[in-house]
């Protein structure tokens, strides 16, 4: 079955009043620029939206009627206040794959499921993994400032790239995102290496041509280009450091695409600024965004983004649909398509 078809099993648009839906609460962290609005119409067919400030105006009666949180781009936390104030609460969908920002145990303590949304972020993550070692790989942002500044020079040859095609790709957590982008990386012609927890299945590593190094040092030793794909858990927290980043080859690129604290950033600045390793192309960091002083921002063999791995208006919708899907079923004591335990 498609995804979209598993989804749209789900997405039965709802007969009922709007008064008699479930009610949910949704927590953003602001500035969405109307991205969060789009997505209103959708989830106003299965639930009745309560807004932070209704909620906050009129608590005693908003929050019996709150049986879902729907957590809009994964960062913003779900506190014991909240909790408390929330008797009827049955689940919090988090649109988004990770759930490091929420206490699962706490929350698993008051009853309460979590669910995220592994399927919908998949393919826009690997993408924005592609983009940033392409990116990294031919300076395409030194590239477009060299192209935009008035001393333009063509060809200028102290700024050669590296090439993608036919180097070895290191994946550091070859899950769902993981293999989408060793799909991707089969068609460059890459040498595969990856490191699990869990060794994949023999027909996948053969389709997309993968070998499993069962120590990540192997695999830091051989790559030219290492991606990040781990989720955040208190073992993979500063699982790159100076160790790490010492065992890689001093022309490797690294890319991250997981969390900030998966990498200790003191020594990435280090390696950065003594050339232990080429490059790096961050699509997250510890805090995001950086203070506007920090020495990640002053080095030219880096590429950061600010986490827009699922910013896609694709991505996003299928999040929500995504979301959705689990938090009916929860509600309706259906089968959960996504719920996440704590450890
Ligand atoms: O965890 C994820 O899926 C992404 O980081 C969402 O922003």
């Amino acid at each position: 079955i498609s995804r979209q078809e598993t989804f749209s099993n789900f997405l039965v648009a709802s007969v009922m009043a709007e008064e008699e839906l479930p009610g949910i609460l949704i927590l953003d962290i602001g500035g969405t620029h109307g991205v969060l609005e789009n997505l209103v119409p959708l989830l106003k067919k299965h639930f009745r939206l309560i807004t932070m400030k209704e909620f906050l105006e009129n608590k005693k009666e908003m929050s019996k009627k709150i049986q879902s949180v729907f957590v809009f781009e994964c960062r913003p936390t779900v506190d014991r206040e909240l909790l408390e104030s929330l008797p009827n609460l049955k689940v919090i969908g988090n649109s988004g794959v990770g759930v490091d920002h929420l206490d699962l145990k706490m929350i698993s303590n008051f009853g309460v499921k979590v669910t995220n949304t592994p399927h919908a972020v998949a393919d826009s993550t690997a993408d924005i993994g592609m983009a940033l070692m392409l990116a990294s790989a031919r300076r395409l942002v030194e590239g477009c400032q060299i192209a935009v500044s008035p001393d333009t020079k063509c060809f200028a040859v102290d700024w050669l790239g590296v090439e993608v095609t036919r180097a070895t790709l290191g994946i550091v957590g070859m899950g769902s995102i993981g293999y989408k982008v060793a799909q991707r990386a089969r068609a460059f012609d890459m040498r595969i290496l990856y490191h699990n927890r869990n060794r994949r299945r023999k027909e996948e590593e053969e389709a997309v041509g993968a070998h499993y190094c069962e120590k990540m040092e192997d695999l830091l030793q051989q790559s030219d280009f290492v991606m990040l794909v781990v989720n955040l858990t208190p073992e993979t927290h500063k699982l790159i450091g100076k160790k790490e980043l010492g065992l890689m080859k001093p022309t490797a690129t690294l890319i991250n695409i997981s969390r900030g604290a998966v990498i200790d950033q003191d020594a990435l600045v280090e390696a950065l600024q003594n050339k232990v390793i080429r490059a790096a192309a961050l699509d997250v960091t510890y805090p995001e965004p950086l203070p506007r002083d920090h020495p990640l921002l002053k080095l030219n063999n880096i590429i950061i983004t600010p986490h827009i791995g699922t910013a896609t208006v694709q991505a996003i919708r299928m999040m929500a649909e995504e979301a959705i899907a689990n938090m009916l079923a929860v509600l309706n004591g259906q089968p959960i398509p996504s719920e996440v335990f704590p450890k």
